[in-house]
């Protein structure tokens, strides 16, 4: 609980002034339900012994303003606590996402999308109510104990240690509960996860899902790990809720006694039955507060697994370490100098080195998984290399601001990135949309003819992931992004293998348009892309095989389809 608030509290520290407003509230109710009770004495003595008509008028106005008071306490009290909750969720909420976007694209691709979404929604909510509800409703309970403490030991010292000493027997049995109910809350968290990946994967595969029958497969298996979530469920309940009947129990064995013991005294006249109706009536108000106070503490392990699984995202830190220069056009050269990757075991490259000057385009050739996407990730410092370097103008590329380097290097890769925006903001994203600008990409990524077409225009909008968009259409549409972004170096992967051969030639044309100032990679197999550049580098399994020029590579290329 101590690393819980460590880790909270700077959230919850700019927040004194609503706490201070919520614990001012919770005593004006704690205040308030402990003056109600006292009230039953007068209540008692002067009306019903004494037979006082004065106090029938006062006592009841007393009564209607104490619980006035307790409920102007209590609204007071869930407006601040509710407050201060959603604000710290918030901005936890923002700088989780933060600080994942800070982490690296190894992260992204080791963590299952649902196994985020989960921690970033589900266990920062669970993390709301320990930094609020609890906090404030732990304080507000506290003080209602303490103020109808006060009123039963001041009412009787005597019978308040009889009714009181059954507490201590309550506590091994809640501690053992507490300690059930954490392992299944972490339990059930990590299903909630695996819940919403199996949903996040569902619905990012529809059409495959659809395509091959595969339906019932996956409610099957949605099923089960639903109904795994659910006996977890049953389980909490079932330990969750003997907090209940063990407090009931202790309580009932405590009221036995006082009526014992109370009674006794009222009859031997040591004590007034007002005493007496007034000690009980705080008692018994005492043990509802006892038990909330124990369902917080019960409660709040969710929260604390809630808080590690968030703390879990929170202690990463990037590997790819930002430099602090930041990297000036105009980008004369880059340069790739004997680098190895690995991904953990698998060695994606072995030693590569190309370099590549302004104006120039050269290609990347080679089979599936020979490294070509890899090498190019490096340069956007996706991946930084195990070993050896990879320079712009001379300069390691470590040393640059990632922000920098980015803002120059633009590249379209095979996965293509549609937002659910229009088709403007799709082509000027992370920019400010000039409409002028926005169309003369479409045009050079040869989209303007379909975008013309529809009935919005650039204002268009595009469907979650592109769906109501061809795969041809979606890739000019990534490649009106790139040369919107007009920088000086531009990475095409595979960028025109979904297009026909006429809307290619055009394309490949383009890209020999905006040539001029860039640095131009394209990984390609298509000969007509291939023939643009001055120089092509093979590689195979991680290795640069050969440095050839288009002519050179497509002649020997033909020969080996022709053996
Ligand atoms: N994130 C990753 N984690 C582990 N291994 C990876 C990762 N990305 C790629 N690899 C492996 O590295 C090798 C090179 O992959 P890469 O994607 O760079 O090849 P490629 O030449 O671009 O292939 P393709 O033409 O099919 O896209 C492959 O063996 C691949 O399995």
């Amino acid at each position: 609980m101590k690393s819980f608030y460590a880790r909270f509290y700077p959230y919850i520290k700019d927040y004194y002034f609503f706490f201070f407003c919520a614990i001012c509230a919770s005593a004006l109710n704690a205040g308030c339900t402990a003056s109600a009770t006292y009230l039953v004495k007068p209540v008692l003595d002067k009306i019903f012994t004494e037979k006082d008509a004065a106090m029938l008028l006062l006592l009841p106005a007393l009564f209607v303003a104490t619980y006035f008071g307790k409920s102007v306490g209590a609204y007071a009290q869930n407006f601040f606590v509710n407050y201060i909750g959603l604000d710290i969720v918030r901005k936890i909420r923002e700088d989780v996402l933060a600080h994942m976007l800070r982490l690296d694209l190894e992260f992204f691709n080791k963590m299952r999308k649902g196994e985020l979404i989960a921690r970033i929604t589900n266990d920062i909510g669970l993390v709301r109510a320990a930094v609020s509800n609890y906090f404030a409703d732990f304080m507000r309970e506290s003080l209602t104990i303490i103020g109808l403490l006060c009123v039963v030991i001041y009412q009787n010292p005597r019978l308040a240690f009889y009714s009181l000493v059954v507490l201590p027997l309550a506590v091994l049995p809640i501690l053992i509960i507490i300690r059930h109910l954490k392992r299944i809350s972490r339990k059930t968290q990590e299903k909630n996860s695996d819940i919403t990946a199996k949903i996040s994967e569902v619905f990012n595969n529809t059409e495959i899902i659809k395509a091959n029958n595969g339906e019932q497969i996956e409610l099957e298996h949605y099923k089960r790990e639903n109904h795994h979530f659910f006996k977890l469920g049953i389980k909490a309940t079932l330990i969750g809720g003997l907090n209940g009947p063990i407090m009931e129990t202790l309580g009932a064995i405590a009221i036995g006694v006082v009526i014992f013991v109370g009674g006794s005294e009222v009859i031997a006249g040591n004590m007034t039955t007002g005493e007496f109706g007034s000690f009980t009536t705080a008692l018994f108000m005492l043990y509802t507060p006892i038990k909330r106070v124990i369902g917080i503490i019960t409660s709040f392990q969710d929260a604390l697994v809630g808080g590690e699984r968030i703390g879990q995202i929170l202690d990463l830190r990037p590997s790819i370490i930002d430099g602090n220069t930041i990297l000036q056009a105009p980008l004369q050269e880059l340069s790739i100098n004997n680098v190895h990757l690995h991904y953990d075991e698998v060695a994606a490259l072995n030693g590569v080195s190309l370099a590549v000057k302004r104006n120039e385009i050269v290609a990347l050739v080679g089979r599936s998984g020979s490294g070509k996407s890899s090498l190019v990730n490096m340069i956007l410092r996706l991946y930084d290399p195990s070993s050896g370097e990879i320079t712009i103008n001379g300069t390691n590329i470590k040393h640059f601001t990632q922000k920098s380097l980015r803002d120059h290097i633009t590249i379209v890769t095979q996965r293509i990135f549609i937002f659910h925006d229009t088709i403007a903001a799709n082509v000027a994203y992370g920019q400010a949309i000039d409409e002028a600008r926005v169309i003369e990409s479409l045009k050079k990524a040869q989209a303007w003819e379909f975008v013309e077409a529809c009935e919005n225009g650039i204002y268009t909008m595009l469907d979650e992931f592109g769906a109501n968009l061809s795969g041809g259409q979606r890739q000019r549409i990534a490649i009106a992004r790139a040369i919107y972004r007009d920088c000086d170096v531009i990475i095409f992967d595979e960028a025109t293998s979904a297009l026909d051969i006429h809307t290619e030639e055009a394309v490949r044309e383009s890209i020999d348009t905006i040539k001029k100032d860039k640095i131009i990679i394209l990984i390609a197999h298509r000969p007509s892309t291939i023939s643009l550049a001055s120089r092509v580098y093979c590689l195979d399994n991680g290795i640069i095989t050969d440095i050839t020029t288009p002519q050179g590579f497509l002649a020997r290329d033909e020969i080996r389809h022709n053996a």
